[in-house]
């Protein structure tokens, strides 16, 4: 079974078609890289397929539970969204006490497994400190850790090296590698290409609403019509401006034998 399976998932909001029919099959314990330009449409996938936005189309489940049933879900699940919620007043203990229970967790176990993770992570807190004081890295860690508390079978991170200096980053590859490693599923959204290069096995460019490209990263670059040799290259190449070069850079991206009509879905004007 997949650990993320969406069939034509579409979002509509008015006149802008957000997501367009898009379909996923991620294995569990996969790291997928979902990559495109602002305003793809990362978010609101992102969002559908943790049950916070309802799709206008298709459907999806992850971990096997239906992206419509919130309950069955909640504990599937971990996101740590671009702008993560987190309360100002409280110390970083606090906030992990809060959200371990909401989902069940007693103190002691929340206490451990955040002490831990802190550790991972390198973050230094004493037990006063609020995180109306942190910085924006030490913000992002806190929020990483209270995504992967109570230890979800799939994670979606949005950005999750946003505001970490390159030490901390590592460190967060690292992590969400071992958390690969021992069976969990990643979704991960970035606009760092490294990081998706070094983590990723396969990577989803999604441009206007549509999957444009998929593959490995080994894969995708070894497609890029550019041949310039990186996975910023194969991205440049098939998010092109120009909706013909797009269509014919999808085409080569995602179905070299043009079979399955990924380029005449990229021509055709949304609806
Ligand atoms: N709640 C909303 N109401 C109306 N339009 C929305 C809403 N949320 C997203 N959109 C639109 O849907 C499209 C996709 O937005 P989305 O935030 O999913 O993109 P993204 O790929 O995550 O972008 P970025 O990389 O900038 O975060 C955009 O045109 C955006 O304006």
């Amino acid at each position: 079974m997949s650990a993320i399976d969406a069939t034509d998932l579409s979002k509509r909001f008015g006149d802008t078609l957000a997501v367009d029919d898009l379909s996923l099959s991620i294995p569990e314990g996969a790291v997928y890289g979902f990559l495109g330009p602002n305003g793809a449409g990362k978010t609101t996938t992102m969002r559908m397929l943790t049950g916070l936005s309802r799709p206008t189309d298709g459907v999806a489940t992850v971990g096997g539970a239906s992206v419509t049933d919130r309950d069955a879900l909640r504990p599937r699940i971990g996101y740590l969204p671009e702008e993560p919620p987190l309360y100002e007043q409280a110390t970083a203990f606090e906030q992990l006490e809060y959200v371990g229970g909401l989902r069940g967790i007693d103190a002691d176990a929340v206490r451990a497994r955040g002490e831990e993770l802190f550790d991972a992570l390198g973050l230094d807190v004493g037990p006063s400190d609020r995180i109306a004081d942190f910085s924006k890295g030490m913000r992002q860690k806190v929020a990483y850790v209270q995504t992967v508390l109570h230890d979800p079978p799939v994670v979606f991170l949005d950005e999750p090296t946003s505001g970490l200096d390159p030490r901390a980053a590592r460190t967060l590859r690292d992590r969400i590698q071992r958390l690969a490693d021992g069976g969990t599923t990643v979704f991960l959204s970035t606009h760092i290409l490294p990081v998706v290069e070094e983590v990723a096995d396969t990577v989803g460019i999604l441009y206007e609403g549509s999957l444009v490209a998929e593959g490995s990263p080994a894969e995708l670059v070894s497609r890029a019509e550019s041949g310039g040799g990186t996975l910023e290259d194969a991205f440049l190449d098939v998010t092109s401006a120009d909706p013909t070069a797009s269509a014919e850079s999808a085409a080569t991206a995602s179905d070299p034998d043009g079979t399955t009509g990924l380029a005449e879905e990229e021509t055709t004007p949304d609806v």
